[in-house]
Parts: structure tokens; C-alpha cells; sequence
């Protein structure tokens, strides 16, 4: 996505993009200024969510100040909605929450959640405390999305022959030529040497007969009645160095062997993602398997004794949003996602789950938070775990947290409000993921900022954006419970405490369904 353009053609992509940013457009001004906002229904330009959110952080700024300014901080363990802290929060180590910068908890005295940046750190270093997996051979069709154990070398010289660019006539010396009877095909035998002043007709991907010194263009070639081959190039191509004559270049049209990689070449380096493209490059430099990281096994367990698998939502019950958005969402990251379960509100099936499952990471959904049936800490709190972030600084999402619950797995326990999840996705399983699965991280990458938007006063804010004309284009519908902004969405915006301005340059999080499959 990086340094995009203007996506899509007039009628298709655009006429999509400018329908969905018509509902979605958060950035306060267009292209063509005001055209979407005026468009909106009465009622979506009063936008209920974004009262919800000014709300919101009207809120956090009465709630978050600390003693400093005079008042209270309702997060404190024992008088806010957080959970306190286990002792292995306090004590976290390295990569414990006690890491958060000291400006932090100068305005969140007595708050330990972890700054955005530094719980994405954790979450990488978490990965590198595990050891990995051996590495396993895979054909090339189960490939797609790992990641390669070792380098990429050329098991061949590629091409692995001389060969014909062109369809035409492989010639010996100058013209005019006589053509032999029998021409060559791709995948034909060697054709017998030329003599000078002979031509065989070529297809593309044939093998050069030895002394050839060119190909001729069908289109750049005519026979005359005595069946003699005569080069007719075009002034551009034809040089006249004999005298009057067009002549083809020595080597024209002739891809000679070993002109991309010879045997042994590195092609890529250990680490790289395995896209579509390196599936063909490795089958066309010979190989039918390839050694890779196997995809760390994760389990997912859905809480909520609220959620309907289909069907609307009725009587107080709402859909499982994620159930169905997180596996293919972490199967992009990398992972293979060995069950979904749903586990209703039941602290005893959580703890059961939890420490029987073999997966290399358990990712959790709903129940970070203080209220009554909110299992999580509980859980990790009866089996020892280690709470290495515990709370993050950023909006939406803050309850997320990321638990060492045995030497070999971790657990990320994602808030139930489906933005707020995508948000510790992004931040906790993300980086983690990437280490267990050996990918080198994307280089970090900004856009400026169509439009302005408002941010929280302490904490990052996770904003959807979609990318239009190298600007990033925040959208509505952003809210901690709504899909509707994410579902439009080319990647999330990193709005920094305070908010961003026009033209203010954002780290931009890509989202992966370029890998889904
Ligand atoms: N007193 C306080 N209450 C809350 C706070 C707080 O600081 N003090 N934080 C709020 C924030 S922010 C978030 S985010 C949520 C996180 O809560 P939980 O992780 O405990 O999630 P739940 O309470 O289980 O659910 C929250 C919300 O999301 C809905 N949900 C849950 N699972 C799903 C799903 N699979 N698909 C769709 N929607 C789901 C659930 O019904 C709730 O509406 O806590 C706030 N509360
Ligand atoms: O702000 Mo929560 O963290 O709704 O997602």
C-alpha cells in the first residue's frame, strides 16, 4: 500500500470507494469539499457514534487527569472499572508492565498500562523467548502465507538454456538467410548448429541452436519468392551499418542462459514471506517443496453468554462478531487456527480451556474488563500466569493484555467490543505472531493526513483510514463496538495523543487480506 496512488478505474473501484467513503468519510473535507457530507442522510450527519465518542473522551479527560490537576484517578486499582494488577504485573521484568515510561505514569500516576509502541515491543520480544519450531518441508501449494526457514538459492541457471524471446527466425550472420525446413519449438530438443547465413523458424521459449547471433521478429522478417529470408526492420530498429542494409543486433531477442541467477544464487533471504510470486520464482528455479516455519497453532476462545452464531440479533442477544472475523484474520498473520470455541461466561470452561489447550498461542475475546462475569484475569490469576502487558495506552482497546501462560504459550486476551479486538489484534497478536512465524516486520511507513481528526489526551488512537491519492482518509464509524469504519478500511492510522492535524504525517498499520486466502 505503501506510496499508492488513486486506486481502481473510474467506473469500479472509485465508484465503490466514493460510495463507502460517502457513509464513512471521517476526514472533515474531500476531494471535492463538502460533496460526501451533504450527501449524508439527516440522520448520519448527525452521527450518533461520534457523539458517543466526543462523549467518550470528554470522559477520559475528566477521568484520566490525575491528583496534578486536582482530581482523582478512577483507574486506580480499588476505586476504577480496571482490575488490579496481580503481583506478576508489578513484577513483570523486562517485559512486564512495569517497563511503561516514566512520562506515563506522570499522568496516569498509579496506572500501569503499557504505551502503545512499547506493548507492540513486548509482544515481539515474547515471540523470541520461544523457541521455535523445527522447520518443515512443504509443497509449493500449501505454502502460500509462511514464511521461508532458509534462503531461496537457485537450484538451476535461469534461463536454464539459450532461448528465443521472440517468435521469428533464429539467424547465423548477416542476411539474407535460407531458412531450413524444420523450425524448433519450445520444449523441442536442441535444433543443429547454424551455418552463416541460415535461419530456422522459432517459437518463444525455444531452445538457440548453437552460432546463432540473433533472432529475427516474425514481424520484422519476409521471404522472398525463392523462399530466402530478408530482415525488414522498422528505422528505429534497423541499423545500417553495412551499407544500406538493415541488420539485426548480435544477440537480439536471444536470453541467454544464466542471465537472471546462475545455480547456487541466493533469490531470496530467509525470512521472506512466501506471496504468489515467490511460489512461481520457486518453481521456476526447480523447487517442489520448500522449507518453512510451521504456522504457530492458536486457539481461540469466544466469551459471551450474549452472542447468537445466526441469525439477527434478538431479546437482548447480538451476533458473534468474532468468531467469524478472527481466524481468517489470523490465518493472514500467519497463524493456523486449530479451534474455535465458544465458552459462554463460565469462569471454570475458561480455566478448563485455557490449561488444557497444546496451542502455541490462546487468543481470548471479551472478558478483560472489571465487570461481573469478566473471566480473564481471574483465570490467569488462579494459574500463575506471567501478565506481561496488562492494559495498553491506546484507544480503542485499552483493556487488551498479553499473558505468558506457560513457556511455550502465550495468551492474548482481546476486549470484547469487536474495534477495541482488532485493535489488541493489531497491537498484542500481530508482533507476537511475526516472531513466532520468523517474518521480518513491514517497514514502518506514513501518509499525511487528509482531513483532520481528533485524538485521545493521553493515549494513541487506532483510527481507520482508507488510502486515497497518497492521503489517508479517516473514516466514521470508528466507535470501540463498530466494524462499519474497519470494514471500509486500507489500514489504520496511528493518531498520536492530542489528535492529528491536515497534512500531519501518520504511521499507517497495513491490514493483511492481501494474504488471506
Ligand atoms: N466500568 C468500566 N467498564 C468498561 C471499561 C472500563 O474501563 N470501565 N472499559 C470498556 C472498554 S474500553 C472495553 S473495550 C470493554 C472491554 O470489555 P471486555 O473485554 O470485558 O468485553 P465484554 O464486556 O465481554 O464485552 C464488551 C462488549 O463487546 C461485546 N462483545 C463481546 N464479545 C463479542 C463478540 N464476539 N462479538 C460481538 N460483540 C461482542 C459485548 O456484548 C459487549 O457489548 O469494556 C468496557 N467496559
Ligand atoms: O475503548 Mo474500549 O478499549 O471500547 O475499546
Amino acid at each position: 500500500m505503501r506510496g499508492r496512488g488513486v486506486r481502481g478505474g473510474p467506473d469500479t473501484d472509485e465508484r465503490y470507494v466514493e460510495e463507502a467513503l460517502a457513509v464513512v468519510d471521517d476526514s472533515g473535507g474531500r476531494g471535492r469539499p463538502g460533496e460526501a457530507r451533504s450527501a449524508r442522510p439527516a440522520e448520519q450527519r448527525h452521527d450518533p457514534e461520534q457523539h458517543d465518542r466526543d462523549l467518550e473522551e470528554a470522559l477520559a479527560l475528566v477521568r484520566d487527569l490525575g491528583p496534578r490537576d486536582g482530581r482523582s484517578d478512577p483507574r486506580t486499582p480499588g476505586t476504577g472499572p480496571r482490575t488490579p494488577r496481580h503481583s506478576g504485573a508489578r513484577d513483570g521484568g523486562q517485559d512486564g508492565p512495569a517497563a511503561s515510561s516514566a512520562a506515563s505514569s506522570e499522568h496516569h500516576p498509579g496506572h500501569q498500562a503499557t504505551p502503545w509502541p512499547e506493548a507492540r515491543a513486548v509482544a515481539a520480544r515474547a515471540a523470541r523467548s520461544v523457541r521455535r519450531r523445527d522447520p518443515i518441508d512443504v509443497p509449493l501449494d500449501a505454502a502460500l502465507g509462511l514464511v521461508l526457514a532458509g534462503p531461496l538459492t537457485a537450484l538451476t541457471d535461469l534461463p536454464s538454456f539459450n532461448t528465443s524471446a521472440m517468435d521469428g527466425w533464429a539467424v547465423a550472420g548477416p542476411g539474407p538467410w535460407d531458412v531450413r525446413e524444420e523450425g524448433v519449438l519450445a520444449g523441442h530438443t536442441e535444433p543443429a548448429p547454424l551455418e552463416d547465413g541460415e535461419a530456422l523458424r522459432i517459437a518463444t521459449g525455444a531452445r538457440i541452436p548453437p552460432d546463432t547471433t540473433a533472432v529475427l521478429r516474425s514481424e520484422h522478417g519476409r521471404t522472398d519468392d525463392k523462399g530466402r529470408l530478408h530482415a525488414a526492420l522498422p528505422p528505429a530498429l534497423g541499423s545500417d551499418r553495412t551499407g544500406g542494409t538493415p541488420t539485426v543486433a548480435h544477440g537480439q531477442d536471444i536470453r541467454p542462459r544464466g542471465q537472471e541467477c546462475h545455480a547456487g544464487d541466493q533469490l531470496l533471504p530467509p525470512g521472506a514471506l512466501i506471496t504468489p510470486a515467490v511460489l512461481g520464482l520457486a518453481a521456476a528455479a526447480g523447487y517442489d517443496t520448500l522449507s518453512v516455519w510451521p504456522r504457530p497453532r492458536v486457539e481461540v476462545l469466544v466469551l459471551g453468554d450474549e452472542l447468537l452464531t445466526e441469525g439477527p440479533p434478538r431479546d437482548g442477544l447480538i451476533r458473534d462478531a468474532l468468531g467469524p472475523m478472527l481466524p481468517p484474520w489470523l490465518r493472514a498473520l500467519g497463524a493456523e487456527v486449530v479451534a474455535v470455541r465458544r465458552l459462554g461466561d463460565d469462569a471454570e470452561a475458561l480455566h478448563r480451556a485455557v490449561t488444557s489447550s497444546t496451542a502455541d498461542m490462546v487468543v481470548t475475546t471479551g472478558g478483560t474488563a472489571g465487570g461481573p462475569v469478566d473471566h480473564v484475569h481471574p483465570t490467569l490469576r488462579r494459574m500463575g500466569a506471567e501478565l506481561l502487558v496488562d492494559g495498553v495506552e491506546v484507544r480503542p482497546g485499552h483493556p487488551m493484555l498479553l499473558a505468558r501462560t506457560r513457556d511455550d504459550q502465550h495468551l492474548v486476551g482481546l476486549p470484547g467490543n469487536p474495534l477495541a479486538a482488532v485493535s489488541g489484534l493489531l497491537t498484542l497478536a500481530e508482533p507476537l505472531l511475526r516472531g513466532l512465524t520468523g517474518r521480518v516486520a513491514p517497514e514502518q511507513y506514513t501518509l499525511p493526513l487528509k482531513g483532520s481528526t481528533h485524538g485521545h489526551p493521553y493515549d494513541t488512537r487506532l483510527v481507520p483510514v482508507t488510502v486515497r491519492a497518497d492521503h489517508a482518509v479517516p473514516l466514521h464509524y470508528n466507535g470501540p463496538a463498530m466494524l462499519r469504519g474497519i470494514a471500509a478500511a486500507d489500514a489504520l492510522a496511528v493518531v498520536p495523543p492530542g489528535g492529528a492535524q491536515p497534512g500531519q504525517e501518520l504511521e499507517l498499520l497495513d491490514l493483511p487480506w492481501v494474504w488471506a486466502q
